[in-house]
């Protein structure tokens, strides 16, 4: 997160820490008890290495009272994701356990409604990601506001020139913005999870590359099967 404060502590609960030999590499959010979405693109820097999630922290090093680091049960990443392709960029994760809610580990409502959100919206993302361009890494987890950019704009030639689609959605990155380390947590505008931080471009905090975000709203039928389908 570039130029934006750190969250008060636990005021996010939803929020996860994706870990790889207990290092973080990218955000996501409980959308229940046992499930977790983030972002496809995060597989790609595991390797055969075991993926866990942090719940309940605010410090990725400090002990707190409900951090918990779960096992994952099965990785459901997008079936159109792949490497090198913003679209489809989703994974849904099968936590081994339930983990027990409780004012640190809360679940996350997202967008069933497939509708834009509004241009000029504000918006909030938050994550472990880079606080810095020089690839600083908070230990705390960051927050910032940040207003919705509409498809046009976001489409100019300056911009992403028509690559952003339906599915994927904007916001102004004119210096605060989401950056690496921030893929898969969750944009929550009006305190709902609209959109998922995707990669996009991989610089952070210039205006003429807005930060992008798969819409959720789209995805629900896929969301909704995976969780009906999977068993244990
Ligand atoms: C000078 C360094 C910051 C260059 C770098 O490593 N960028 C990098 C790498 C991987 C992902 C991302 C990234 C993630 C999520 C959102 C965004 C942009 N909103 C970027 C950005």
């Amino acid at each position: 997160i570039l130029r934006g404060e750190e969250t008060t502590p636990h005021q996010r609960p939803y929020m996860t820490s994706l870990q790889v030999a207990g290092e973080h590499i990218c955000g996501g959010f409980l959308i229940s008890d046992q499930w977790v979405l983030s972002a496809a693109h995060c597989l790609e820097d595991v390797g055969n290495e075991t993926l866990q999630v942090l719940v309940g922290a605010h410090s990725l090093s400090e002990p707190e009272r409900n951090k918990r680091l779960a096992g994952v049960q099965e990785l459901f990443p997008h079936p159109n994701s792949s490497a090198g392709n913003p679209h489809d960029d989703l994974l849904l994760i099968q936590l081994k356990e339930k983990v027990s809610i409780n004012s640190d580990v809360q679940f996350l409502a997202f967008q069933r409604q497939d509708r834009d959100v509004p241009a000029g919206t504000p918006c909030e993302v938050a994550g472990w990601g880079i606080i810095s361009n020089t690839g600083k890494r908070p230990d705390k987890l960051h927050q910032v506001e940040l207003a919705v950019l509409s498809r046009a704009t976001c489409n100019t030639r300056t911009h992403y020139d028509g690559a952003v689609t339906e599915k994927l959605m904007c916001t102004e990155s004119k210096r605060k913005d989401s950056c690496k380390g921030d893929s898969g947590g969750p944009l929550v505008c009006n305190g709902v999870a609209e959109g998922v931080v995707a990669t996009g471009s991989r610089i952070c905090g210039n205006w003429k590359k807005p930060g992008i975000y798969t819409r959720i709203g789209p995805y629900v039928t896929w969301i909704e099967s995976v969780l009906a389908g999977a068993h244990r």
